[in-house]
């Protein structure tokens, strides 16, 4: 049927008439103002990627994600806003077209060219991903904005390894890649609770948006640009670009900042 993607007759605006959460009163992305309340209770997050690594890379029709076996408590954030760790599950990403930007979120009004979402489950209160996914406290997803500027040096490894994914569906081995390269400097961070930013948009994420952006050179992103939204047995040819939802209304909630 009119599966939701990004396009005008299957877009953001269209998601609520199968998924009416979107118009729910939680929902994500959402602008961060300039001003955030400052919470010194806020600890740092920490990251404990040391022995993560993943299994593969995949396009799911959406964007293109980097899966990790979850099976044990190898990689956790925990501290910030989270009682408990949560088990980092995959990474993807969200970018623009040539020369406009594609983050989520956007900061002040300003978008950056791309958004890294970090994906972990409450292990600790949820038997699975999937009941997890669909909880009040099930997912923390990180943040972190990606702008134009010099070459990635880390990221080259998941370029490159995107012609291997360029259709719908595909996917492949993708091992020993520690997203730890993957951070800027500072871990400070907005935080507030949201939803996810694709169907089936649960309001199910404490999202933990990280300030500090990292560099990407236009090359680099060029390389997300030669993924496609569709199948390689598909006549349509797709190019996967502008997989982003803008920015949905606060309705009253909390934005807390770290120091
Ligand atoms: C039962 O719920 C399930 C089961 C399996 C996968 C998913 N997901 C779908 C969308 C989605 C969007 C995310 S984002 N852009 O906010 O980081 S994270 C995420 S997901 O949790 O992987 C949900
Ligand atoms: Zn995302």
């Amino acid at each position: 049927g009119n599966h939701w993607g990004y396009g005008k007759e299957n877009g953001p605006d269209l998601w609520h008439t199968h998924y009416p959460v979107a118009q729910g009163s939680r929902q994500s992305p959402i602008d961060i103002p300039r001003q955030v309340s400052h919470d010194p209770s806020l600890g740092p997050i920490v990251l404990d990627y040391d022995h993560c690594t993943s299994i593969s890379i995949s396009n799911n029709g959406h964007s293109v994600v980097v899966n990790f076996d979850d099976t044990d408590e190898r990689s956790v954030i925990h501290g910030g806003p989270l009682e408990n760790p949560y088990r980092l599950k995959q990474f993807h990403f969200h970018w623009g077209g040539k020369g406009c930007d594609g983050s989520e979120h956007t900061v002040a009004g300003n978008s950056y060219a791309s958004e890294l979402h970090l994906v972990h489950w409450n292990a600790v209160k949820y038997t699975s991903f999937d009941h997890a996914a669909a909880a009040p406290e099930g997912l923390a997803v990180v943040g972190i904005f990606l702008e134009t500027g010099d070459d990635h040096r880390w990221l080259h490894t998941i370029t490159d390894a995107m012609y291997m994914v360029k259709y719908k569906g595909s996917i492949t081995d993708f091992k020993g890649f520690n997203p730890k390269c993957l951070l800027p400097s500072s871990l400070h961070y907005w935080t507030y609770l949201g939803s996810l930013t694709t169907p089936p948009l649960h309001e199910s994420v404490t999202w933990i948006l990280l300030k500090d952006p990292i560099a990407v050179s236009e090359k680099q992103l060029g390389k997300f640009r030669l993924l496609q939204f569709t199948g390689e047995e598909e006549d349509q040819r797709l190019r996967m670009e502008n997989n982003f939802r803008p920015p949905q209304p606060l309705k009253g909630r909390r934005i807390r900042s770290s120091n």
